[in-house]
């Protein structure tokens, strides 16, 4: 079986598929690498013989990762690299190796996917977007805030914005002007992200006249679908992309 990592800023989204890539047998998203250990540890029947992984962390925590789990496990991680160009997509920085590795695999997975222009947004701890011509030219992208960072900023400068979680998750059941401190930030945070993908959408309509596809991944992808409706809401995009950028065999 192989162990896919996607290692974000703030979560590590893992799954364990089986070898010829068909059927995943456990998935999860923890918030460090012990959890994930802990994670593995409580389902001792998977046989990982591979594993992959992609990560925007720092090298050296990248590298402990990977000692950790060939100690553990006793498997060689194989790690996302850079890359200007693999199959017909190719990268669109001016430096190719700054582009995040999360960003590039996601512009891999649905160009895969699309097999035409696309679209590309990932709402986690940042939001970025990403354009791929028809011909598979990666045209460059947008970097924001996500949502996690949008609230915190807000109550971290501010003497009086100060609300519970479990507030904030219901002040998002609808997305009138708010009435409470909770309802007001969670939905005007909200309504960036949306009024962010809107932005993206007329970028895309105007470069892509023959047609594009929409990709929207991330842990907040469900708070923008409507603003795109074509779009295609693809959980494991990256992860798409992982498998093309680290074939195993
Ligand atoms: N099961 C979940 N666990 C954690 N976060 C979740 C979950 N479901 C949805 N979310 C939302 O996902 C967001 C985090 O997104 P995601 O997991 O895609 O990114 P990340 O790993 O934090 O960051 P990165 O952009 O670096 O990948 C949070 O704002 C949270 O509200
Ligand atoms: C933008 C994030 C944080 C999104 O996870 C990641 O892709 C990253 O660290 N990128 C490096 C900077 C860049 O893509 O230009
Ligand atoms: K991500």
């Amino acid at each position: 079986m192989i162990l896919e990592l996607d290692c974000g800023n703030s979560f590590i989204k893992w799954r364990v598929i089986s070898s010829d890539g068909r059927e995943r047998a456990l998935s999860g998203v923890v918030d460090s690498d012990s959890r994930l250990f802990e994670a593995l540890a409580a389902s001792p029947a998977l046989s990982i013989t591979h594993c992959r992984l992609v990560s925007v962390r720092s090298d050296v925590e990248t590298e402990q990762l990977i000692d950790r789990l060939r100690g553990s496990l006793g498997v060689e991680a194989v790690s996302a690299q850079s890359a200007s160009q693999v199959g017909a997509v190719r990268n669109g920085y001016d430096d190719f190796q700054r582009l995040g590795l999360d960003r590039w695999l996601a512009v891999l997975g649905a160009y895969h996917l699309g097999q035409r222009a696309c679209l590309v947004v990932d709402l986690g701890t940042a939001v970025t977007a990403d354009f791929v011509s028809a011909d598979g030219a990666h045209l460059g992208g947008f970097i924001c805030p996500g949502l996690p960072l949008m609230r915190d900023q807000l109550s971290t400068h501010t003497r009086r914005i100060r609300y519970d979680r479990q507030v904030a998750l219901a002040a998002l059941q609808e997305l009138e002007p708010g009435r409470s401190t909770a309802e007001a930030v969670e939905r005007g945070c909200v309504l960036m992200l949306r009024g962010f993908v809107e932005q993206q959408l007329l970028q895309a309509r105007a470069r892509f006249a023959d047609g594009f596809e929409v990709f929207l991944t991330g842990g907040d992808a469900d708070l923008v679908r409507d603003v795109a409706p074509g779009a295609q809401v693809v959980p494991d995009l990256v992860f798409v992309g992982l498998a093309i950028a680290c074939p195993l065999g």
